[in-house]
């Protein structure tokens, strides 16, 4: 006898600043769309940059969205025909966008969910850990680090123009003027002070 499938499952595209979630989660959309699939694309408000009605990424391609203030509005804005529920910016969400996730799958959709995994001082952002950890399918990508060229798996913020502290608010919207892709060895953040004085490597 052959398995039978289930639809509905969580998927989650992370990473820092400029590491191609949001063309990603586009790119999912649209191959979705083509398998006449029938997508309902959600953002957080907060999210003022680009049109305020759309994903937008850094290199400039688009599709519509709509905006919520919160997670549990999403319920009011999708009906029986919708089979995929995309939403870009989840790491602004609360922490009901889990159990928003975990509902819509649960009841046969695919949720696809792009988000920051940390925050400027590298410290995991809002709702996406708890999301990578219940989602069948992570994504984790990569961008470009603008110091040395290598992997960036984190996202410094400026202040005029330098390394910023570690002390400001952790939400703050903004692109290239406040933000850069850069490694972990590149990011600049406070001394971690976890490790014993003992641990010395070589
Ligand atoms: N340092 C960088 N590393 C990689 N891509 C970059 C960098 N700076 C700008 N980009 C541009 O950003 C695009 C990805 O943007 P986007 O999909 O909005 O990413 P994210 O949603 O992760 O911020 C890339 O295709 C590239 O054109
Ligand atoms: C690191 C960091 C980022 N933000 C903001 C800045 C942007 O508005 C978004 C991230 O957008 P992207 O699609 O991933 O480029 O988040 C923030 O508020 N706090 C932070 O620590
Ligand atoms: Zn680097």
């Amino acid at each position: 006898m052959n398995p039978v499938t289930r639809e509905g499952w969580i998927e989650v595209i992370c990473g820092g600043m400029f590491s191609g979630k949001s063309e990603e989660l586009i790119r999912r959309i649209r191959r979705a769309r083509i398998a006449r699939q029938n997508v309902a694309v959600f953002k957080p408000a907060v999210d003022t940059r680009y049109r305020p009605e759309a994903v937008t990424s850094h290199n400039g391609i688009q599709t519509d969205a709509m905006m919520l203030e919160k997670a549990t509005q999403i319920w009011e804005k999708i009906s029986p025909e919708i089979n995929v529920v995309a939403i870009d910016e989840v790491q602004f969400f609360e922490d009901e966008v889990v159990t928003v996730a975990q509902t819509l799958a649960d009841r046969g959709i695919r949720v696809i969910c792009a988000g920051l995994d940390q925050d400027f001082r590298g410290v995991p952002f809002g709702p996406t850990p708890t999301l990578m950890a219940v989602a069948e399918y992570v994504t984790k990508l990569q961008a470009i680090c603008v110091r040395c060229g290598g992997s960036a798996s984190r996202t410094q913020r400026l202040l005029n123009g330098r390394a910023a502290g570690t002390d400001g608010p952790v939400i703050q919207v903004g692109a290239s003027e406040q933000y850069e892709a850069r490694c972990r060895h590149c990011h600049e953040v406070a001394v971690r002070k976890s490790l014993p004085k003992s641990f010395s490597p070589s």
